[in-house]
């Protein structure tokens, strides 16, 4: 749409500027609640614009540049308008917190609207930066078409049918005590963003009893119907409440929390949420200021160290090392988180490398998945049979 201003410069706001794929329905803001409520409150629109006559700060250009006058726009373009602010206003609190990704734009950014943030390169702002961030934004539109089809209430009332929530992280504890090797959690999927197609022939229930069989304490999946006696991590980019009901719903045991995509407050309602259900959160750190925000918050239990930067793709087991060392290891080990090492484990040499470091499970998904016999996959992995 556009606005005309009195001098009758056209002023675009609020356009369609999403790639095409990122733009089927507009998104909403559901999550970070309790920010979102003081910022509504300082600057609801029922405060600034009247609902029969609705005025609201707006721009005609002089000279190139915004000029503020009072004009009259719609109710529904003021409240998109606060509805993109807060967006900003999020990724500004995520920014401060070190967290790069950023979250999907509600709308087109108004060209040329100068808010309480100011704007650059339209492109800086509606464009994914990197794989990480285009997934997350993909993610946005994903949950809010599944949030139209079942919403959280209808979730709520199916929740007592799910099947009872077994103990995720007290059967990893039990296979390393079983086995004094790190419990395994062994990854269901077919193929990623960095290593393209894994295993042509997928039969995700054949590789999951294939895992069992092997050893496996733990399966990480895509949210799936129930199979299988080992505990299930949903393995998914969480950035809505209502996806983690709907893992609970579908069977799942654990959920996954990226640090990398989640800002502190998110992180501390969503684990929240996992122990009303009972479900065991997984939250997953890549660098010191990750791990560091992490342990800052109350009620973690279980942290994943992923060697794989989700952003660039490079993998560097040392990094569990890394994050593990000095006083830092020393406090991980105080408040008794168990440890997982994620991604890039081939050998038996690496896995003697990370539990050395310091964990007590590991995640592993490509060298396991990619074997003809992924039983034997794992056997191999261990350098011994860890069935029994
Ligand atoms: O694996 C990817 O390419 C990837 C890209 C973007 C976001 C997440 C991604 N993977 C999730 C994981 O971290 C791994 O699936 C998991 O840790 C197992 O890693 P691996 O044993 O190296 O398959």
């Amino acid at each position: 749409m556009s606005l005309r201003s009195s001098s009758s410069t056209t002023i675009s706001i609020n356009k369609p500027s999403f790639q095409q794929s990122l733009n089927p329905i507009p998104p909403k803001s559901t999550f970070f609640r309790p920010l979102l409520q003081t910022h509504m409150a300082n600057h609801s629109p029922s405060k600034q614009f009247s609902l029969s006559s609705i005025k609201a700060q707006q721009f005609e250009l002089k000279d190139g540049f915004p000029v503020d006058s009072d004009t009259e726009i719609s109710y529904g373009d003021a409240l998109k308008i606060k509805e993109w602010e807060v967006q900003m206003l999020q990724n500004e609190v995520a920014a401060s917190q070190g967290i790069r990704i950023r979250r999907r734009p509600p709308t087109g950014p108004p060209l040329h609207y100068v808010g309480p943030f100011e704007f650059h390169l339209q492109n800086e702002v509606d464009t994914p930066r990197n794989i990480l961030e285009e997934i997350v934004w993909q993610k946005d539109i994903e949950v809010s078409q599944m949030k139209g089809r079942k919403p959280l209430s209808m979730l709520k009332k199916i929740l007592d049918n799910a099947p009872p929530v077994r103990d995720f992280v007290g059967a990893l504890k039990a296979a390393n005590s079983r086995t004094g090797l790190p419990g395994l959690i062994a990854e269901v999927k077919k193929a990623s963003p960095s290593r393209g197609v894994l295993r042509e022939d997928f039969d995700p229930v054949q590789i999951a009893k294939a895992y069992e069989k092997g050893g496996a304490a733990c399966l990480s999946v895509l949210t799936d119907e129930k199979y299988f006696q080992c505990p299930l991590l949903c393995k998914e980019f969480v950035i809505d409440a209502w996806q983690i009901y709907y893992a609970r719903v579908k069977g799942a045991d654990a959920i996954l929390l990226i640090a990398a995509v989640l800002p502190d407050l998110d992180i501390k309602y969503m684990i929240k949420i996992c122990k009303l259900l009972g479900l065991a959160a997984l939250v997953e750190v890549h660098d010191e200021r990750e791990m560091d925000r992490v342990l800052e918050i109350e009620g973690v239990e279980l942290v994943g160290i992923n060697n794989r930067d989700l952003g660039t793709f490079k993998v560097d087991i040392s990094n569990t090392k890394k994050l593990l060392e000095g006083e830092r290891g020393q406090r991980i080990r105080q408040k008794g988180i168990t440890v997982v090492g994620e991604s890039g484990l081939f050998t038996p040499a690496d896995i003697a490398y990370i539990q050395e470091a310091g964990v007590k499970a590991v995640l592993v998904g490509e060298s396991i998945v990619k074997q003809k016999d992924p039983t034997t996959g794992i056997t191999q992995l261990f350098g011994k049979d860890i069935s029994s």
